[in-house]
């Protein structure tokens, strides 16, 4: 058996589909969540300075969040039953992930204060005029913009989830996606209701349960 471990930060955002992934597998890896100090020195260390990091057996690193999932989900059987099923999936993810760039401005804005404050919870709302301004600037011409095409992808599945055979990696990419925007932004969530429905039967999945009871609450 591979020893794996995945180093991010105390957030969801960009490594939340792997933890799930390794979870509904149920194989075991090293949850690494770091502190701002040892982010700094691991950041060095990490192929493209970024977090998230796989690092299989002590020595292979995987330094790109998409990719991970990719590999993870190969590993698990969580690719999709067929190539073409796998091309799908890979274009669902791609698009909402190019969503998630254009919203990434109001993502870091939200966490500026948990990262000032070396990753505690932060408990004070952000400062609301500017957070609101923040939202409307990003976060959501981005959701308006590319959630009716996630929509309709996924109205067309023959399944519950993105692929006619059943789930695959990209539900937990963007289920995740949707229950973060459920907690900053509860009015535009609502209005999608689609979504929110698929993250809740993602997020009833058994096998995930005993995690997702005893994991940290965190906006991202
Ligand atoms: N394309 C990369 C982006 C990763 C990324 O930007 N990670 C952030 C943390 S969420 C980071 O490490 N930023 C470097 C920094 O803040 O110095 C991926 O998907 O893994």
């Amino acid at each position: 058996m591979p020893e794996y471990k995945l180093s991010y930060l105390p957030l969801r955002y960009l490594a939340e589909p792997a933890r799930l992934i390794f979870h509904y597998a149920q194989e075991e890896f090293e949850d690494e969540q770091l502190g701002f100090d040892e982010w700094e020195s691991v950041k060095q260390t990490s192929p493209f300075n970024t977090l998230p990091l796989l690092t299989i057996n002590g020595k292979t690193q995987i330094g790109q969040s998409m990719t991970i999932f990719r590999y993870l989900a190969k590993q698990f059987g969580l690719d999709g039953g067929t190539d073409l099923e796998d091309a799908h999936i890979n274009c669902i993810a791609e698009y909402f992930r190019e969503m998630m760039e254009k919203a990434r401005p109001f993502v870091r804005f939200w966490n500026r204060g948990i990262v000032e404050k070396n990753f505690e919870q932060n408990d004070e709302e952000p400062e609301f005029p500017l957070a609101v301004q923040q939202l409307k600037l990003y976060l959501e011409p981005a959701v308006r913009e590319y959630f009716p095409v996630i929509i309709d992808l996924l109205k067309k599945s023959k399944s519950d989830f993105f692929a006619d055979s059943g789930i695959t990696w990209v539900d937990f990419f963007i289920s995740e996606y949707v229950d973060s925007l459920k907690n900053v932004a509860p009015e535009l969530a609502e209005q999608y209701p689609e979504l929110l429905e698929h993250s809740k039967i993602v997020h009833s999945i058994p096998q995930l349960q005993n995690y997702l009871e005893s994991r940290k609450h965190t906006d991202w």
